[in-house]
């Protein structure tokens, strides 16, 4: 078994069978329609699918005799020293996951060490998300239709402690998704507007238009958060190397390969097969980050052998939240963690430096135009 800078990894009792339980789990303690609205994809969801198994479109090219007796998994990401590449995702509403919600996650995230992305949309006070843990955390933006409420939330981001600004590029609308559109969840304005609460006129008969993501954005809002909040500015949803260059020369201190986990626009590219391309286009400007279908210590391999600098995850934590709250999410984390050791030992690299693309070979069932 090999040890970490905490000590053994013992991967037997924390094996990745705890990711599927805390599911399990979840979809029997939340409201059907609750769980239908963290679980679901855009459309009919062949992305959302798709955001998983494309990570198994790779096989390892393991290296072997090396001393693996020790792995190192810290990193550091844009100045915030974190104990793993495994970054929390900003997912929205997680109070409706456990009565906890985001301050049982930050609790989570300091406790492992890990760094925190907390939604706009979060159910609680981004103050009160702030105080819950000590872990680093970047605030994500949602840049509204009422332009001053998003610099007044990002004022306050920037006064609780955030390091850095990630601004959603993928969601001028919110994705269509079929189990939820309909008679089945509204998210109230008590989840919704939490944020904003302060900001608003009692009474403004507009005020969840006012909230809702701008769609008339543009690569200009790189310049204009950076500038307003002096942190840097990740830009969130890029899938194409083209565009993250674009990103870049406008500012940007990085991007995230994502497509929202499956919830925005279906039969977009899955992360794992746009990842590579960002990574060269990038070529070491900035930190790439992905998100998407991450479940196990081999994708988290993979995507950072593509060269992802971390890998953000979404549902593991908020299903882990549900089953269990600030445990349940310690849990997930750790999982990943004990998974990922043990397949960089088994690969043959003893630190995050070991992991380059000669490590993975693609096989071929995505092949370009
Ligand atoms: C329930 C839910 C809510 C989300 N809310 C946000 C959000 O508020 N802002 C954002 O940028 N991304 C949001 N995302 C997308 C995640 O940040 C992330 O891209 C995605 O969950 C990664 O995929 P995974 O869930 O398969 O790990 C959300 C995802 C889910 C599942
Ligand atoms: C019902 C409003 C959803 C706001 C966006 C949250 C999000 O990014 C997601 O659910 O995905």
């Amino acid at each position: 078994m090999p040890t970490d800078g905490r000590g053994p990894v013992d991967r037997t009792s924390m094996t990745l069978t705890a990711l599927a339980e805390h599911e399990d789990k979840a979809a029997a303690l939340l409201p059907a329609e609750v769980y239908d609205y963290f679980a679901a994809g855009a459309g009919a969801e062949t992305t959302l699918h798709e955001s998983r198994t494309a990570w198994e479109h790779y096989r390892v090219r393991p290296r072997v005799l090396r001393d693996v007796g020790r792995v190192d998994l810290p990193t550091s990401l844009l100045g915030a020293e974190v104990s793993s590449p495994v970054v929390l995702a900003p997912t929205a509403f997680q109070g409706l996951a456990h009565a906890e919600g985001e301050r049982a996650t930050a609790r989570a995230a300091a406790a492992t060490g890990s760094l925190l992305a907390l939604s706009t949309r979060s159910s609680t006070p981004l103050e009160e998300v702030a105080a819950a843990g000590s872990a680093p955390w970047w605030f994500q933006v949602y840049a509204m239709r009422d332009r001053d409420l998003t610099l007044r939330l990002v004022e306050r981001a920037v006064s609780a402690g955030a390091r850095a600004l990630v601004l959603t590029g993928d969601t001028p609308y919110v994705g269509i998704k079929r189990r939820v559109t309909g008679t089945r969840i509204a998210i109230p304005d008590d989840h919704f507007l939490v944020n904003l609460q302060q900001h608003l006129d009692p009474g403004r008969a507009d005020a969840r238009r006012a909230a809702e993501q701008d769609p008339t954005i543009t690569l200009e809002a790189i310049s204009w958060l950076a500038e307003a909040s002096g942190l840097p500015v990740l830009v969130k949803g890029v899938l194409r190397g083209d565009e993250a260059v674009a990103c870049l020369d406008a500012g940007a201190a990085g991007v995230v390969v994502s497509n929202h986990g499956g919830r925005q626009l279906d039969r977009a590219v899955p992360s794992a097969i746009a990842l590579p391309e960002v990574v060269d286009a990038v070529a070491g400007r900035a930190p790439v980050l992905v998100d998407g279908g991450i479940r196990s210590g081999l994708d988290c391999l993979v995507a950072l052998a593509l060269g992802a600098s971390a890998v953000m995850v979404g549902r593991p934590v908020v299903w882990g939240l549900a089953a269990g709250g600030e445990a349940g999410v310690v849990e997930a984390l750790e999982a990943l963690r004990a998974d990922l050791t043990h397949v960089m030992a088994l690969t043959g690299a003893a630190s995050l430096a070991d992991l380059d693309r000669s490590l993975v070979t693609a096989t071929s069932i995505w092949s370009p135009l």
